[in-house]
């Protein structure tokens, strides 16, 4: 990872925070209103596979009331990644120069946006992280924190990467990172997107930086955890992990 010691950034430009909604009615309204109030100057994106709950209707309504907030209607559930690809691009074309993603279900603290929007002041990108020391969950199921944090480890140390949490979802990207890291080239559709990002940014040759956040569990509406989900990061992941160290290895035989 660069250390980022040695590079000039420029101003961040205008901030897009993605929100990705799939049935979240009850938790929409209170997440924009506590990000329009963190961060008064940043623009919201709700991007939302058609929710049969009507978290798009409501979306409208706050879109309608409020010219920060955009509204995308994508026409069905397709994963968190195709959303946040879909979000991204959209931010691009509308010049935004800073681009975060951030959950619809309170995990993500929209209050600890501005200690990540601070540090992406001198990196390329910034994650949030549970597993850096100051990070920590908050009533999160002994079996889901488990979960991540083997799935961290896994995907570490399988990829070769520093971080501690590389499968969370609370990042800022300044935009010139996500149009250097191979957007187009991304297959990842559910929570291994989060590491699929991760990993091309650090290949990518881009500085990353760990910010300890707080997550909190969703008191409202249900996670999108799925046996598929986990499975598509683990054959992902591994295939990945195995494939670049075949490469490593052949390339050093042949040259
Ligand atoms: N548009 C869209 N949004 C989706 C989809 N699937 C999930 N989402 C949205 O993505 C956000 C995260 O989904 P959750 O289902 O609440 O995630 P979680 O279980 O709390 O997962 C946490 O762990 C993941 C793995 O570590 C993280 O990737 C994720 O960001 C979060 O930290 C929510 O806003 C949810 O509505 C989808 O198919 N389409």
């Amino acid at each position: 990872m660069n250390d980022g010691a040695q590079r000039k950034y420029g101003p961040l430009g205008r901030t897009l925070v993605i929100i990705p909604t799939f049935n979240e009615a009850e938790n929409i309204k209170p997440i924009v209103a506590r990000v329009r109030s963190a961060v008064p100057e940043a623009h919201i994106l709700v991007a939302d596979d058609n929710s049969p709950d009507g978290t798009g209707k409501l979306a409208d309504e706050l879109a309608a009331e409020d010219d920060h907030v955009k509204v995308m209607h994508r026409k069905g559930k397709e994963g968190l990644g195709a959303a946040y690809l879909a979000g991204f691009r959209w931010g691009l074309d509308n010049d935004y120069g800073v681009l975060v993603e951030m959950d619809a279900d309170g995990s993500h603290q929209p209050e600890e946006l501005p200690r990540l929007l601070t540090a992406l002041k001198s990196a390329d990108l910034v994650l949030g992280s549970r597993w850096v020391p100051g990070g920590r969950v908050v009533n999160w199921p002994k079996h889901r924190e488990y979960l991540s944090r083997g799935g961290s480890t896994y995907s570490r140390l399988l990829l070769d990467v520093p971080m501690r949490d590389v499968t969370g979802g609370y990042r800022a990207f300044r935009r010139e990172t996500l149009e250097g890291l191979g957007m187009d080239q991304v297959a990842s559709q559910g929570y291994c997107f989060q590491v699929d990002l991760a990993w091309r940014a650090v290949k990518a040759g881009f500085h990353v930086v760990e910010v300890p956040i707080t997550f909190v569990e969703r008191e409202l509406g249900d996670s999108k955890m799925s046996k598929d989900i986990l499975a598509e990061a683990l054959w992902r992941v591994t295939t990945w992990g195995v494939g670049s160290r075949v490469n490593k290895v052949l390339g050093r035989r042949n040259g």
